[in-house]
């Protein structure tokens, strides 16, 4: 495959603070396409912050947010949800006129909320959020392909079309497509897309141990599929899911709301024996399944949506 036409750099200088997963994969991908000049780094242990110069995922580390930050074009905040604000305030006095500051945070609303109020005038604020990700994190989790053909969802709140263009221009050269959205538009969608099921598949792994105790290791032994998948899931991040929780409270709260409706409804259908009911609910969810693959949302996974029965 003939590869890209050199480009010219988008940034000269980028900062990542907090040197996990998704900044990682970042550092990885604007360093593999030289989307960017010089990549600055910084993490709050000094063992992360060598991992990163070990695995290239930036060029330079800095001990400081604040020392991370200096003359720096974009600089992106990619730290829990309920760690925004801290950083902000340190970095905010540090900022170069002229600059973007972004994150990727899973929630929108909050974050604006947390980061907005402390930059200072002639800094542009563009929030941003990836729909990519794994369940490990920490340094050695990035990989520069992650974005490749995922959504990458900007909130933009202030006037600033000119920076919003460009990091938009970066998230695409990173492999996503990208989309604006109201911030409190995103925190609905991800609840039901995102937060939720993760909330869910917490759940279900946990009864599944509480089980355990019961039925002495049958549930690991003998786990199948599907719930697999649910441990995967469940195996996220414990801080940055506790973060999501509380700082998407409302959106979240109100689709498990509705959620427990529909489950008590199937609850009473097997109990009564309704199949009519449950066959009409499952040909309504294998539907929606169906849709995804269609619609092309799961390239990265080729056997989905084959050899399933009609
Ligand atoms: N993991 C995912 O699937 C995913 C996907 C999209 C967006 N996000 C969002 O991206 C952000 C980063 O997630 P990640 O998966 O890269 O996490 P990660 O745990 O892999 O990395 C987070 C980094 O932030 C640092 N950090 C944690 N608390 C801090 C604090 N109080 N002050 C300074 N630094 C701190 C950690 O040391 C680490 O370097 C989060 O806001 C998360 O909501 C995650
Ligand atoms: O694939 C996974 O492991 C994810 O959970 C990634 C996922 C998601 O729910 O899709 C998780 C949180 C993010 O904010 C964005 C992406």
């Amino acid at each position: 495959m003939a590869r890209a036409e050199p480009m010219n750099v988008l940034y000269e200088r980028v900062a990542l603070i907090g040197l996990g997963l998704i900044a990682g994969s970042m550092g990885l991908r604007m360093k593999r396409d030289g989307l960017v000049g010089e990549i600055v780094g910084t993490a709050r242990s000094p063992e992360t912050r060598s991992i990163a110069i070990e695995l290239g995922l930036c060029d330079r580390v800095t001990d400081t947010a604040a020392e991370a930050v200096k003359d720096a074009d974009l600089v992106v905040l990619c730290v829990p949800v309920g760690a925004m604000e801290t950083v902000t305030r340190e970095i905010a006095p540090h900022l170069k006129p002229g600059a973007t500051v972004s994150d990727v945070g899973s929630v929108k609303g909050a974050v604006i909320d947390a980061v907005a109020p402390h930059l200072p005038a002639g800094v542009a604020f563009i929030p941003a959020h990836p729909l990519a990700g794994t369940e490990h994190s920490g340094p050695r989790s990035g990989f520069p392909e992650l974005f490749d053909n995922r959504w990458c969802l900007l909130t933009p709140t202030g006037d600033a079309p000119e920076a919003a263009d460009r990091l938009a221009r970066l998230w695409r050269a990173m492999g996503s497509n990208v989309d604006t959205m109201e911030p409190d538009h995103h925190d609905r969608v991800l609840a039901v897309t995102s937060h939720a099921p993760h909330l869910i598949a917490y759940t279900m792994v946990g009864v599944a141990d509480d089980l355990r105790r019961v039925t002495d290791s049958e549930v690991i032994k003998y786990s199948a599929a599907g719930f697999r998948d649910f441990t995967r899931i469940a195996a996220s991040d414990p801080v940055m899911w506790r973060d999501v929780f509380l700082n998407n409270k409302e959106a979240t709260l109100e689709i498990l709301g509705r959620f427990t409706e529909e489950l008590f409804a199937l609850q009473r259908a097997i109990r009564k024996g309704d199949g009519d009911h449950l066959h009409a609910y499952f040909t309504r969810t294998r539907a929606i399944r169906r849709g995804i693959i269609e619609a092309g949302q799961d390239t990265d996974k080729p056997n989905f949506g084959r050899g399933d029965a009609s």
